[in-house]
């Protein structure tokens, strides 16, 4: 199944994408997407219901975060090879930890401001985990069970704050809106491989990224347990997994985002997202 909001800006309703690739209303069986309906008996309760009964909503909706109220929105940093070598950086041994604030999370096509003082505003496209159970000190044999689904992810970043400024790399990471996720949801049940999936980002036309998610160094069942051992991982927390070479900082010369610039992203089988670069109110 693909879950998505859709709506206005804090008045999202929880909604379905039909294989007709329809919106479907599916407020009269959850109130919303996020952690309570993403437990393994909700997502069963949704799949039993009969999904031609449910209202069709028009699909020039705006499309909200796929999933709201999210509790941690971890990320993992230097995650494919490449990508650890465009950036100067060794593999590292150990996943690398970062959290992006859940105020920067917006809706996929929903604007990328460039906030004040910006002036190494870059692209990191990503695939994300949605958990759907509590997960505390999981074997990675049963890492499984505790993903709800798949989403992309766009990990804006602000290299001259995240990189330039001293301490941690959050401050580049979690400025409003540097983190659109969606379109949709895909449930775990329904993708059969997430470490075989097309990844990609475009500028303006332009493909920067173009990579899969087999080229990742520690997959999704690695990462819920290895997390699990530092903080208990919650229903509707996500976990963004990384992204392939081809950010802006890894082009020679270095390559970065400027107001009305459009960036297009997407992983194969999870949607796609488009963003506009916006001037800072
Ligand atoms: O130069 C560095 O130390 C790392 C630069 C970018 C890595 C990054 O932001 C990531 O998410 O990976």
């Amino acid at each position: 199944m693909k879950l998505l909001r859709f709506g206005e800006p804090g008045k999202e309703r929880p909604g379905l994408l039909d294989s007709q690739q329809q919106i479907r209303d599916l407020s009269s069986v959850v109130s919303d997407i996020d952690g309570d309906s993403l437990s393994p008996d909700s997502i069963a309760r949704i799949k039993a219901c009969d999904i031609a009964t449910l209202p069709v909503v028009s699909n020039a909706q705006r499309i909200g975060a796929c999933v709201n109220r999210v509790g941690k929105f971890i990320c993992i940093g230097l995650n494919y090879v490449d990508h650890c070598e465009e950036t100067g950086q060794a593999v590292p041994a150990e996943p690398v930890v970062f959290m992006k604030a859940t105020s920067a999370i917006t809706g996929p096509n929903d604007g990328v401001v460039k906030p004040r003082g910006s002036d190494k505003l870059d692209w990191e496209v990503e695939m994300g985990i949605v958990i759907g159970r509590e997960a505390s000190y999981v074997d990675e044999a049963d890492a499984a069970e505790y993903i709800a689904g798949y989403c992309v992810v766009h990990d804006v970043s602000e290299r001259s704050f995240q990189l330039e400024r001293g301490g941690q790399w959050d401050k580049g990471k979690g400025c409003d809106t540097f983190g659109p996720i969606g379109p949709y949801l895909v449930t775990a049940d329904e993708l059969e491989n997430p470490l075989d999936l097309g990844i990609w980002l475009s500028v303006n036309g332009k493909m920067y990224q173009n990579s899969s998610t087999k080229n990742m160094v520690f997959g999704p069942a690695k990462l819920v347990s290895y997390l699990s051992q530092f903080m208990s991982l919650q229903p509707g927390d996500i976990i963004s997994t990384g992204t392939p070479p081809g950010v802006g900082l890894g082009q020679t010369p270095p390559v970065y985002l400027n107001v009305g610039d459009k960036i297009s992203l997407g992983v194969a089988g999870l949607g796609e997202q488009t963003q506009t670069v916006l001037p800072s109110p």
